[in-house]
């Protein structure tokens, strides 16, 4: 007996020996429960975290909430039990216990013991809650979750990946991330891409992803590896969001401030950009050209056709020049009539101009609107990028400059930026900043010249024009500065000034007595356009106190043709003052004799480039003897301009012309001397000066006219 015992207790030693090192808990009880051996693991679950005496036994709750689950193994000592115990500790949360419990029979021990192992199971309860914590935050989550292996095969997707892009998990499972793959991302997204997170990076970026119906969506993805301890990728992390409303949001946003709503062309800003790019990045090597295209008199059309017609036609200019430009070209509106375009690699002067001259050809056919075939030509300035200039302004200023010289070519051509232009352009800006003070400094006079009355040489009336004695330049001719003052607005101020000393001329003829004249005054269309119009012409009349009737304006046809309805009342409210009204270069603009019947205007002037070697040029003939025979029967009187010699005046007089005004009369004078002049001879028509015979004061003279 003693022997078995000794046995069984070498026995209970040994299993308590195996455990030793062991993590997990074992404890050997009788049944009395009573422990009869445990390993260091038990000791410090059962009494050393309790703080309690091993000598005292199990501690006696331990030992009431085992029991039951011992009593079952005591009827079957094959089975086996396993179970949770909390077993609270002082000042630390509670600890749960996994107790598996079973019976052995070391040695044959009749009684056998139970043999109980003891796990910490808190941990593990821990983890498992966390991981529940973090599964149900990944499946609940706005953002898309998936998860690969190392190789990019899907093991998890979360819901939303599942509503985003129509797959559920178990259709994608194992297969490769690049089913999502819509071949709109450049591959060089994708290089990069695995390039990062192979090298155990995070990479963020945008990809254009397919859904499983086709449809495409912007995906922002955040992908991240994940390592195990000895830092292998394991797993490959992605979470990404739908941004296609955003992204489309963005793409809206960018039309709106880059590209001319009217052409879908890009606008000065998208222009600026680009040119931008052209200068600054290395990948655009150059040189390369920049045009500047200006439509000619594409306001004349927009103000005749209406705003819509002029939309259309800038419509149909755009598609031509994206038809004829090829694809190392881009085309941009920078507003109103104007566009640019910037070709790519191209600098040869001859290419250029066989490209520009198809450009010029192609936009010259007629352009149908309405009813309507509408030509319109172009003006275009060259620059070269990178080689007349390396700044954006400056190339645009360079365009600009040449496709203003281009006009000057008499439109429908081309001008290449050479530097002497700017020397010009120069020019023209001190004369803009000299005339501001033209007028205050006394440098503008008015010179006067007579018309005078085709059959009896009596002059009817003088014509003001404009003079500007600059203090260095000397005289400047009137066409060379009235275009400024036109553009900068300064013939506002200049032009009443003129109304106001023209009438206060004629008024001071008839104060001393000389036979009364009419004086015609130019109005330029800047002018006619103020809304102070009618005020400066009222205000000039009552300053100077001439009678309306002793006035006369001057308007050119093409004023006359921008808005005719516009032009027909102006007209109409100044006829209703008294003033006659006459139409200045009559035959060089675009308006016809039936126009005219619409118009309240007492005559016509002829331009003086028809009267050029008449009576020699038969065209010219036939023109001045048209206009005058239709002016006669629409009751319009007509002065010819321009008259410089004997044979001009003697046809004029021939065709029944009413006035006539030039050089042999009279070259323009100031107001002194023509005074001096009248005074000496009503007749003044300076033939008899100038050629000592004159058949007009002749006839006079035997009419007793000159007594
Ligand atoms: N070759 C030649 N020329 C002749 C002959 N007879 C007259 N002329 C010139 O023809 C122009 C006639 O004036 P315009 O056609 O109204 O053309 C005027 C008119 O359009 C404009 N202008 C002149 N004064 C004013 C003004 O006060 N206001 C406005 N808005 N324009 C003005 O400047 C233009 C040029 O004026 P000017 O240089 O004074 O040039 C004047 C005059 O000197 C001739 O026999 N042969």
């Amino acid at each position: 007996m003693q022997k078995n015992t000794q046995s069984a207790e070498r026995h209970i030693n040994m299993l308590i020996d195996w455990f030793s090192q062991s993590s997990v808990g074992v404890l050997l009880l009788d049944s009395t429960l009573q422990c009869v051996a445990n390993n260091p693991c038990a000791a410090e679950l059962i009494w050393e975290r309790i703080q309690a005496d091993k000598s005292d036994g199990l501690p006696q709750d331990f030992v009431q909430a085992l029991r039951p689950h011992l009593e079952p193994l005591t009827q079957d000592s094959s089975h086996q039990h396993a179970t949770y115990m909390q077993l609270e500790q002082p000042d630390q949360p509670s600890m749960l216990l996994k107790i598996e419990c079973s019976i052995v029979h070391p040695d044959a021990m009749e009684q056998g013991l139970f043999f109980i192992t003891l796990r910490n199971a808190s941990k593990n309860a821990h983890l498992a809650r966390k991981l529940k914590l973090f599964k149900n935050a990944v499946e609940n989550t706005g953002s898309a979750v998936v998860i690969t292996n190392a190789n990019g095969e899907i093991e998890y997707a979360n819901t939303r990946f599942s509503d985003m892009t129509g797959y559920n998990l178990s259709e994608i499972k194992g297969k490769s991330t690049s089913l999502l793959r819509s071949n709109m991302t450049p591959e060089a997204t994708y290089t990069e891409l695995w390039n990062t997170i192979r090298h155990q990076k995070k990479w963020h970026g945008t990809l254009l992803n397919k859904r499983k119906d086709g449809s495409t969506y912007w995906s922002l993805q955040n992908i991240s590896p994940i390592h195990d301890e000895l830092g292998n990728i394991t797993n490959f992390v992605s979470v990404s969001e739908d941004i296609s409303q955003i992204k489309a949001h963005d793409q809206q946003l960018e039309k709106m401030a880059y590209y001319d709503p009217l052409t879908d062309l890009g606008n000065r800003r998208n222009f600026r950009r680009t040119l931008d790019q052209y200068l600054h990045s290395p990948s655009h090597t150059g040189p390369h050209t920049l045009l500047l295209l200006d439509l000619d008199h594409f306001k004349q059309i927009n103000d005749t056709m209406g705003h819509e017609a002029g939309d259309a036609l800038l419509n149909t200019i755009a598609n031509r020049l994206c038809y004829c430009v090829s694809d190392n070209a881009s085309v941009f509106r920078l507003g109103g009539d104007e566009f640019t375009i910037i070709f790519q690699d191209l600098h040869e002067r001859d290419a250029i101009i066989n490209s520009v001259n198809e450009l010029l050809t192609l936009l010259a056919q007629p352009v149908q609107i309405g009813f309507h075939d509408v030509r319109i030509t172009v003006s275009i300035g060259i620059t070269l990028i990178g080689v007349d200039s390396q700044d954006a302004s400056d190339l645009l200023r360079n365009a600009d400059l040449a496709m203003y010289h281009a006009k000057q070519l008499g439109r429908n051509t081309f001008a290449f930026y050479e530097t002497y232009m700017d020397e010009k352009a120069q020019h023209i800006l001190s004369i803009e900043h000299d005339l501001r003070n033209a007028l205050a400094s006394n440098q503008l006079s008015l010179a006067y010249q007579p018309q005078v009355n085709a059959q009896d040489g009596r002059i009817s009336a003088i014509e003001a024009l404009l003079r500007w004695q600059h203090p260095t330049r000397g005289a400047i001719p009137p066409d060379d500065f009235i275009p400024y003052a036109e553009e900068t607005g300064a013939i506002i101020p200049i032009g009443r000034w003129v109304l106001l000393e023209a009438c206060n001329a004629a008024k001071q003829l008839q104060a001393e007595g000389l036979p009364h004249l009419k004086v015609c005054v130019n109005l330029s269309a800047r002018q006619f356009d103020h809304p102070d119009l009618i005020e400066h012409i009222k205000e000039a009349l009552a300053t100077s106190g001439l009678a309306p009737h002793w006035l006369e304006l001057e308007i050119t046809e093409s004023m006359l043709m921008r808005d005719m309805q516009y032009a027909i009342d102006t007209l109409n409210r100044i006829k209703m003052m008294g003033i006659s009204l006459a139409i200045d270069d009559f035959g060089t603009g675009y308006s016809s004799l039936s126009h005219l019947k619409k118009m309240p205007v007492d005559l016509l002037k002829v331009d003086r480039s028809f009267l050029h070697d008449i009576p020699k040029d038969k065209d010219n003939i036939a023109i001045t003897s048209t206009i005058i025979a239709m002016a006669r029967q629409l009751g319009l009187s007509v002065v010819a301009e321009g008259v410089e010699t004997k044979e001009q005046m003697r046809f004029l007089q021939d065709i029944d012309c009413t006035l006539m005004q030039g050089f042999l009369f009279s070259r323009p004078i100031d107001f002194e001397t023509f005074k001096a002049h009248y005074k000496a001879c009503p007749f003044h028509c300076r033939v008899c000066l100038e050629y000592n015979a004159c058949s007009i004061r002749q006839d006079a003279d035997a009419e007793g006219l000159l007594n």
